[in-house]
């Protein structure tokens, strides 16, 4: 990790006008300085304090005669070295309008030399690209404005204004590009959702076509805004992603360098606009404060809240203030005499700039897809290596050989009662996997048979099977009985003369062959219930364990293997509870007949009751 305070410089824009009494002072050791002299003004009469010389510190301070190229090798080529080793990167410029920003981050539209850092860093990153074999790059590149806290893509050709939220996602949550890293080889495309910028031409001639298309595209870019002129008063954040990996290697690193054009700094009061101008100006002026904000707040120690969220452009530029970037400001200043006090303001607020320390990291993460390559290749090898060690060309499925094999093995071990007796499989997975699911198949049909002898036990000890049938047989005893009652309910108040005249009157009464046909059926029905009722005490036996012993020695069975003891049981069970149903469906039909019979016996009785009335009152019998 490299912890290191926001690097700042200054620059000195090159002027005709009548300039401000300022110096610079370059020291190769202690770095530069900018001093500003504003002689007092004695001329009016009275005593005046005002400070005279307002001096900053600086890494280094670029005088007027300074050329693009030496800004681009002393702060934007560290810079994109890092980046090129997984470091995010961050360069910012800050200054009043007219101080020279977008010619340092942009470049000048005049000359080929005035390229600003964006086209040179771009050049140099692919230049590396091109160079290094040792590694494999992608590069992709957004181009967000901002302009009064609303985004535009200016590399989208609508221009579509979007909040935070719905641009696109690298704009807004600069973690990670967008897309994965994908496998080709170097080149650059646009940002999410916009189509590439460059064909992939091989040679030399791609470095200046790629400027050359770039300098066109962001000058373009910028007048095709929504805004037109008024780009000036919007922040520019031009973000290279960069993905490199040496080949083969699962490992990549991500990085993102944010080059920022940030709106001029100026302050309303001075510049004396109004209307439109004056709305940009106040939201400028909102996002510099909130980003002054989130400055004051990150040089404090101790702040556990920093306000990123209050305006876009902090909330874009997150990592690089206070997080995980190597982020570099240029002060831009201008040194005419009458923009001294914005200049000596942007040298302030660098100043409290220098103060912010960032923690940067090497963004390292692995590659899931080729991860899995490797592995992959690395169990071919290992299984090529085992299969020289051990002389056997493995499959991934056991043959049928083997399988039979290992269930002998198996076998043996298990039936063998000598417990120093070992299992050697040999060092394969696969038949140690077997051998354990033969294992656990063997346990559960064992706890199975276990726990069908409990069922039957419990059943047998409890007497439950008895119980059952000799309920049912008691049934079938209280039926009988209550059949004979009945009779007899019939027939006991009838006189002698009145039991003869009963019988001839039910010999010739319509009911009889149907009571006579329910009688045979009923007796019938006992008959089979009767034999019913011992085929249910034969299956009980059947459970019961001292029958169960003499059953398996007839019929040679042996009740410790789970498999046999399991069929046994499950037989015997169902053979009981079938005819136990049996018995029971019986039963029912018993009590329905004796109900039919019943009452078949009662209109009897009552039919001859009244013949006998009758015949009475008509023979005047007493
Ligand atoms: N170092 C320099 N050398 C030559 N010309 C420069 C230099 N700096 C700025 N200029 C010129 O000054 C003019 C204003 O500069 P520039 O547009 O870069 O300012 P700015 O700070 O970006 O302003 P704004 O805030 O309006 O975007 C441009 O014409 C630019 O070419």
């Amino acid at each position: 990790m490299v912890r290191q305070t926001i690097q700042i410089f200054a620059r000195v824009k090159p002027t005709k006008k009548p300039t401000a009494v300022y110096t610079v002072d370059n020291e190769e050791h202690s770095g530069g300085s900018l001093e500003f002299v504003i002689p007092r003004d004695l001329a009016d009469g009275f005593i005046n304090n005002k400070r005279e010389s307002y001096r900053f510190r600086f890494l280094k301070v670029f005088d007027q005669a300074t050329k693009q190229e030496e800004i681009f090798e002393t702060i934007a080529k560290p810079v994109a070295d890092n980046v090129l080793a997984g470091y995010n990167g961050t360069i910012f410029a800050y200054g009043q309008t007219g101080s020279g920003k977008t010619f340092t981050i942009t470049g000048g539209a005049e000359r080929y030399s005035d390229r600003g850092i964006i086209p040179r860093t771009l050049s140099y990153l692919y230049q590396h690209f091109t160079q290094d074999s040792s590694m494999v790059y992608t590069t992709q590149i957004s181009y967000l404005e901002i302009y009064n806290e609303v985004g535009y893509d200016l590399l989208d050709p609508r221009h579509e204004a979007s909040n935070l939220e719905d641009l696109p996602h690298e704009h807004h949550h600069m973690e990670q590009p967008p897309h994965p890293c994908p496998t080709r080889p170097p080149h650059c495309t646009a940002a999410a959702g916009v189509s590439p910028l460059l064909p992939q031409h091989e040679g030399e001639s791609r470095f200046s076509g790629l400027c050359a298309f770039l300098g066109l595209l962001l000058s373009q870019a910028l007048l095709e805004t929504p805004m037109n002129q008024a780009s000036t008063r919007s922040h520019c954040i031009f973000t290279i992603h960069l993905c490199g990996r040496e080949p083969g290697s699962a490992t990549l690193h991500r990085s993102k360098l944010h080059l920022v054009d940030l709106a001029g700094s100026e302050r309303v009061g001075k510049s004396g606009v109004g209307g439109q101008i004056l709305t940009e100006a106040k939201y400028i002026n909102l996002s510099l404060h909130y980003l002054e904000q989130v400055i004051t707040a990150l040089s404090e120690k101790n702040r556990s809240h920093i306000p990123y969220r209050n305006s876009m452009m902090t909330s874009v530029l997150r990592d690089s203030l206070g997080g995980n970037c190597m982020t570099t400001m240029i002060a831009t200043v201008s040194s005419e005499k009458t923009n001294i006090d914005e200049s000596i303001s942007t040298c302030r607020f660098a100043q409290r700039v220098a103060l912010i320390k960032n923690e940067a990291l090497v963004n390292e993460e692995l590659d899931p897809a080729l991860l899995i390559v490797r592995l992959k290749k690395e169990i071919q090898c290992l299984k090529e290596e085992l299969a020289m060690v051990t002389g056997e060309q493995r499959t991934d499925e056991l043959s049928q050989e083997e399988i039979q094999r290992i269930e002998e093995q198996v076998k043996l071990f298990l039936d063998d009662p000598d417990p120093d007796r070992t299992l050697d499989l040999g060092p394969d997975m696969r038949k140690i996997h077997h051998c354990f699911s033969l294992l656990k198949e063997r346990v559960q049909q064992k706890q199975q048979a276990q726990n069908i002898a409990a069922e039957a036990s419990a059943l047998s000890s409890s007497g439950l099977a008895d119980r059952q049938a000799s309920e049912a047989q008691g049934d079938l005893l209280k039926l009988k009985d209550l059949l004979t009652q009945r009779d007899n309910e019939i027939r006991p108040e009838l006189s002698i003369e009145q039991q003869e005249a009963f019988e001839i009157f039910r010999n010739d009464h319509g009911d009889r062959l149907t009571l006579e046909d329910n009688k045979a059926i009923l007796k019938q029905r006992f008959a089979e219930a009767k034999a019913l009722g011992e085929q249910v005490n034969q299956a009980r036996n059947r459970v019961n364990s001292d029958e169960m012993e003499r059953l398996t020695s007839e019929h040679n069975l042996d009740l410790s293997c789970p498999k046999e003891s399991h069929m046994w049981f499950s037989v015997a069970f169902d053979r009981y509870k079938s005819t136990f149903g049996r018995l029971k469906g019986l039963k029912t039909e018993i009590e329905h007949l004796q109900h039919l019979l019943q009452r078949s016996k009662i209109k009897l009785k009552r039919d001859f009751q009244d013949w006998w009335s009758q015949e009475a009152t008509r023979l005047q019998v007493p």
